[in-house]
């Protein structure tokens, strides 16, 4: 199966973890896509009934309000019973980066407001240890050259994000994303907990103790990796 098959069978499966009658978070991505598309298909069939969805980023909102699936926001629910993501590389301790499409802020605030959170991935994003994907963060234009420079002098080799017209991307709340090409990260919780106390970074994408299930696309059929905490 190439990397998009992986992506489409892991989507599909991991709507069998989503009962009738819940609050879902839905992540962003390409192998939330097939997600997301599963689940307008299993709702308009009546085999899910009475859920709301939370979106993560104004793609997965548009895609499932296309599908009829009942959306609010996440001011407006007194909880998610669950939320499922993709991610961007995952450790054997099943910790996580996540952010590659910029919506790691997001992300992360529905994901610590989730009861359950599961994981969607194909193989190749299992790793044994975090960083050969670079770590996205999300900095405020205001003073982002000092940023920057705080993170060069820690020796992180931060690089802004750019589009495909040379453009630094902004996030859904006109944010710039900084990528760390630091390679292999050693000692996550250290790296969060000094990121996390950087003025000018709105969020990393660390997600360190979230993921709850991991469901890993491979070649025989997704491997369900459940209760990892
Ligand atoms: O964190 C994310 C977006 O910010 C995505 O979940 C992550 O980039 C995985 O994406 P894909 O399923 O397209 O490989």
């Amino acid at each position: 199966m190439n990397q998009d098959e992986l992506k489409k069978a892991v989507g599909i499966k991991s709507v069998d973890f989503i009962e009738s009658n819940t609050v879902v978070g839905l992540g962003t991505g390409s192998t939330v896509y097939y997600m997301i598309e599963e689940l307008g298909k299993r709702y308009q069939a009546g085999e899910i009934k009475n859920i709301v969805g939370v979106a993560t980023s104004s793609r997965s909102q548009k895609q499932a309000e296309g599908l009829g699936i009942p959306m609010k926001d996440l001011n407006d629910v007194d909880h998610i019973d669950l939320t499922i993501d993709g991610a961007d590389q995952i450790d054997k301790n099943f910790q996580g980066i996540k952010g590659g499409g910029a919506a790691h802020l997001l992300e992360k605030m529905v994901a610590t407001n989730s009861h359950k959170n599961i994981w969607i991935v194909d193989q190749s994003k299992m790793a044994d240890k975090l960083g050969s994907f670079p770590l996205p963060l999300e900095v405020i234009p205001f003073g982002c050259e000092k940023t920057f420079a705080d993170l060069q002098a820690e020796e992180l080799h931060p690089e802004f994000r750019l589009d495909d017209n040379g453009k630094r991307v902004l996030t859904h709340n006109k944010n710039y994303v900084i990528d760390l090409k630091m390679g292999e990260i050693n000692h996550p919780h250290l790296l969060a907990e000094w990121l996390d106390h950087q003025v000018g970074i709105v969020a990393h994408g660390l997600f360190l103790d979230l993921v709850n299930t991991v469901i890993v696309g491979r070649d025989d059929g997704p491997e369900v990796i459940k209760d990892v905490r």
